[in-house]
């Protein structure tokens, strides 16, 4: 079942379920930009959906799904311990299966001098207790990314989203925005991501959908939209405000400096605000993962990951490599495109999972 923390109980000012189009007046002191649109016009063509089914997720349907999802990454891993002799080989080979899951060498190399540490000092003699060793080292590995995400700790929550075209952000937004509403929550969108116009009406038709707010701008700039959905969040007395941001590479510096602006500009329009900077990551890109979350941390300094499309690839292991290079908090992870196959991230059901 999917679960926020809550440091104090909230009483959302503005119903989540309300009237479609909110009946709260703009704010007082209106944002300098203008051409503000809170949700869809009637003439917006019709999107995709962002999610698909919206049924919670009792625990053990996601450790099957999770279990499933990641079957490619476990299946090199699982296996070498099936009737295995202790020797230099099964080192060689879980060695193998470790960097094929894209591991990385520093976290491989770490996890098997520590596994051989334990071996010899438990003398351990059979295949089973040795992965069973593994998976208490790997679990101890992942468990400082673990973090509960804390709701109600401002008012409102001011949450920056970015990540690489494609990444997941969007849906990513969508369906965190769902497991706000059923906590009680009342959630403000900002599509923030104004270079693709048909990304921007697909969140305000799902919003509108959805009974979410969504703020959006003809104009083209981000950080203005940011700026006053910030604005219009703290007037209405939003629980949580979303930006969405555009998907860039970090190897195009000029949008990485316009990422770094729309966060400066969320703080101008709210002290200590964005509360969370997260970067949504492919899980399937692998090593290649790492490398975004080293730059977007250096550009942004997250608070957070989440880690979308564990379903059917073969590099899980990324979670490691992360974890030993540059340990940035995985709140959630995704397994799917429903809104119940994202989840938060559990270091012992991942390793349960991969190892089972
Ligand atoms: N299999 C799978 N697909 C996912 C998951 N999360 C998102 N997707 C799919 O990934 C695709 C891209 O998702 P978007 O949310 O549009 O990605 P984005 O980062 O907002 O993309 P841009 O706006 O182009 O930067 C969509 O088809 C989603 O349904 C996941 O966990 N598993």
């Amino acid at each position: 079942m999917f679960s926020f923390f809550k440091k104090k109980p909230v009483v959302p000012e503005v119903p989540p379920a309300a009237a479609p189009a909110p009946a709260a007046p703009a704010p007082a002191a209106p944002p300098a930009t203008a051409a503000v649109a809170e949700q869809p016009a009637a003439s917006v063509p019709a999107a995709e959906p962002l999610l698909a089914v919206e049924e919670p997720a009792p625990r053990k349907s996601w450790m099957s799904r999770l279990k499933a999802g990641l079957s490619k990454t476990s299946a090199n891993l699982s296996i070498l311990f099936v009737g295995a002799k202790i020797d230099d080989d099964l080192y060689d080979e879980l060695e193998a299966a470790l960097l094929m899951a894209d591991a990385g060498v520093e976290a491989t190399q770490y996890l098997l001098d520590a596994l051989k540490r334990k071996v010899k000092e438990d003398k351990l003699l059979d295949a089973a207790a040795v992965k069973a060793a593994l998976k208490t080292l790997m679990i101890d590995l992942l468990t400082p990314l673990q973090r509960p995400f804390e709701l109600g700790r401002h008012q409102p929550l001011v949450m920056m989203i970015s990540g690489v075209n494609g990444a997941g952000k969007t849906t990513t937004i969508g369906k965190l925005a769902k497991h706000m509403q059923s906590h009680g929550q009342s959630v403000l969108l900002a599509a923030g991501d104004t270079f693709r116009a048909a990304a921007r009406e697909q969140l305000m038709v799902w919003g509108q959908r959805n009974n979410v707010t969504v703020i959006s701008q003809a104009s083209g700039d981000p950080a203005a939209v940011s700026f006053d959905a910030v604005q219009s969040g703290k007037a209405r007395g939003m629980d949580v405000v979303m930006v969405d941001t555009a998907g860039r590479l970090p190897t195009q510096l000029h949008l990485m400096e316009e990422l770094k602006k729309i966060k400066r500009v969320i703080g101008k329009g709210m002290e200590g605000a964005p509360h969370e900077t997260l970067l949504v990551i492919d899980g399937n890109t692998g090593q290649n993962a790492l490398a975004q979350v080293k730059a977007f941390d250096d550009a942004l300094q997250l608070t957070g990951l989440v880690i979308t499309k564990l379903d059917g690839t073969a590099k899980g292991g990324v979670l490691a490599a992360i974890a030993r290079v540059r340990p940035v908090p995985v709140y959630f992870i995704g397994i799917g495109e429903k809104i119940e196959d994202l989840q938060p991230f559990v270091a012992a059901d991942f390793v349960e999972a991969l190892l089972g």
